[in-house]
């Protein structure tokens, strides 16, 4: 087989993600080479919930495959929308990194009425509101985006008091200690930050947080698809599949207040799910599944149908 073009956006945290499939692929005897793709998500500096859609950084690195550019896409799951794209299939989840949202800046205990929090995510800021709201804090949430540096630095200049970025994307990036727990400090050019891993009770990740999925045309070189196969991790692919089937029955893209996080222990998969209210300020719903990890998809899929119940319940009251 010749060389494996692996495709991934040019930001520095996708870059490091495709450098480890790449990495991973050369250590199974297959030699790869990076290909960097400019997708519409880093192009464009609108706020994203007005870029509108799901796929606003998949779509180009997928056109990559579709086209022959490339062999392999990688992304990271929580941003590859759930309807899988035609004639593509993700061939392999390899094990998961930290799913859990790190907080940067203030911590919860130090906001006050007026504090600034700055995120992008309908799922974080609503998270966060029910944080503050339990501490009795009237918090404002302002929306910001950008790459790791560039949100870091905002906390930093005092644009706004806090932000959350995702663990998995600090440690890729080599960020925070790989034995980092709790409090510690994130570390840019000028000067460093306080921060703090969030525990899942108190902020669920997105769907796929922590994963990358490697996506190839569905009628790569068998070859290829062995390759592929053999950096998959089934644990993490049973979670995964449990987590995206729930935002997919919801209905729920990227950009929905919505919070899903799946763990294997044993033969058992726990499905744990967090949504906003559609008037935002009424609360959460909460709501979890056990059950056999062989039926991870069914499991996604009832669950999502509880959580509707419990909104669809709340909306006609
Ligand atoms: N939405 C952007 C995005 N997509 C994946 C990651 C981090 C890596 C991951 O969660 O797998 C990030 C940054 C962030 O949310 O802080």
């Amino acid at each position: 087989m010749s060389t494996i073009r692996v495709g991934a956006r040019r930001s520095p945290l996708a870059v490091a993600q495709a450098t480890w499939v790449a990495s991973r692929l050369e250590a199974a005897g297959y030699p790869s080479e990076l290909v960097g793709i400019d997708t519409l998500g880093d192009v464009d500096r609108r706020r994203l919930t007005e870029i509108g859609g799901t796929g606003v950084f998949a779509t180009a690195v997928r056109d990559g495959l579709l086209s022959g550019g490339v062999d392999v896409a990688v992304h990271s799951l929580k941003d590859l929308p759930v309807d899988p794209a035609p004639g593509l299939v993700v061939a392999a989840t390899p094990t998961r990194e930290d799913v859990r949202d790190v907080l940067v800046g203030l911590g919860v205990d130090e906001w006050r009425d007026g504090t600034r929090l700055g995120t992008g995510s309908p799922r974080r800021a609503v998270q966060l509101a029910e944080l503050a709201r339990a501490r009795g804090v009237e918090v404002e949430i302002v929306p910001i985006r950008g790459n790791v540096d560039h949100r870091i630095d905002l906390v930093r200049q005092g644009e706004v008091h806090a932000t959350l970025l995702a663990a998995a994307g600090l440690r890729r990036l080599g960020r925070i200690p790989a034995d980092l727990e709790g409090i510690g400090e994130v570390g840019v050019a000028s000067g460093s930050v306080r921060i703090e891993l969030l525990e899942l009770s108190m902020m669920l990740p997105a769907a796929g947080q922590g994963c990358l999925g490697v996506e190839c045309r569905e009628d790569a070189d068998p070859a290829l698809l062995t390759a592929l196969a053999s950096i998959d991790d089934v644990d993490t692919h049973r979670a995964v599949s449990a987590e995206r089937t729930f935002l997919k029955v919801l209905e729920a893209g990227c950009l929905a207040p919505v919070g899903a996080f799946a763990y294997i222990s044993g033969s058992h998969l726990t499905l744990r799910a967090v949504a906003g209210r559609e008037s935002g300020d009424a609360g959460l719903v909460r709501d979890e599944l056990s059950g056999d990890a062989q039926d991870a998809v069914e499991l996604g899929s009832a669950l999502a149908r509880r959580v509707l119940a419990l909104l669809g319940k709340d909306l006609d009251e």
